[in-house]
């Protein structure tokens, strides 16, 4: 089984962002998310991948890295997998298959047993995801359940990932991708600060990530959001 079948809660950390003063990898770990995954869109280059990965070195947390382009790859004994953002919206085929086709082509240690692709579904206009992908955000929620059916059915897609970067999602909209799933396990996130966003999105998704909340508000709040979504997972098994 894919190890992210059992998570319910990850901690994405942005290599160009700082961690609030004295904060550790270990102490995300410590909050109970099951896994960190490092990357961003902007700013990405592969010795800040690099330090961040060689940071966890001391945590016993799973971790991958989500690189926004193949110069932000990064290959080490350290990392559990990595996790290929696919964007199903764009306006570019360069998200969908062109910047994986230069990576192909340029980097012949690609670990092909450990690497999984995600299937983005990017839905908020003002994240810098949705202006580098041009990403058509303006979907109805039958939209992106038709989204989620062909990343699943038609392209084998074992993640499919609602990302809202920046705010909080429409949970409807979350929902109707859920239902359109069968086996995929569904990411969601943006905007989950607190308990109560962390538990109403973890009723609809099954994990729930975690990103400028621990560059900006540090670990407490994390631990709160782990809190949250654990409750709702643990209420809806
Ligand atoms: C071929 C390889 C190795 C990679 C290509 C991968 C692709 C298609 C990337 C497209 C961009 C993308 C989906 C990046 C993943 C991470 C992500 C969505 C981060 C959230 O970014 P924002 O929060 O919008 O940006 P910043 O936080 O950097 O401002
Ligand atoms: O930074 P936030 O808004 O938490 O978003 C998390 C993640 O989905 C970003 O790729
Ligand atoms: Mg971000």
């Amino acid at each position: 089984m894919n190890a992210w079948a059992n998570w319910d809660h990850v901690v994405k950390v942005d290599p160009d962002k700082a961690l609030p003063e004295g904060v550790t990898y270990e102490d995300i770990r410590a909050t109970g998310t099951d896994a960190i995954v490092v990357g961003g869109t902007t700013g990405m280059t592969e010795e800040k991948m690099r330090r961040v990965v060689e940071a966890c070195g001391e945590s016993d947390a799973p971790v991958y890295i989500e690189p926004s382009h193949s110069g932000a790859v990064v290959h080490s004994d350290r990392l559990d997998g990595y996790l290929v953002p696919v964007v199903f919206n764009a306006g570019d085929v360069a998200w969908i298959t062109g910047a994986h086709k230069e990576w192909a082509r340029i980097d012949p240690d690609i670990d092909w047993e450990h690497t999984t692709t995600e299937a983005y579904i990017v839905l908020n206009p003002e994240a810098s995801v949705a202006e580098y992908t041009q990403a058509d955000c303006d979907l109805e929620a039958d939209e992106v359940a038709a989204y989620a059916t062909v990343a699943e059915r038609m392209f084998g897609q074992e993640i499919v990932y609602v990302e809202y970067s920046g705010t909080l999602g429409d949970p409807g909209i979350v929902g109707a991708a859920r239902d359109a799933l069968d086996e995929a396990t569904l990411f969601y996130g943006g905007g989950v600060r607190d308990y109560d966003s962390a538990y109403r999105m973890a009723e609809q998704a099954d994990v729930v990530i975690v990103g400028d909340l621990v560059h900006d508000e540090g670990i407490e709040a994390v631990e709160e959001t782990v809190r949250g979504a654990k409750e709702a997972a643990r209420v809806s098994r």
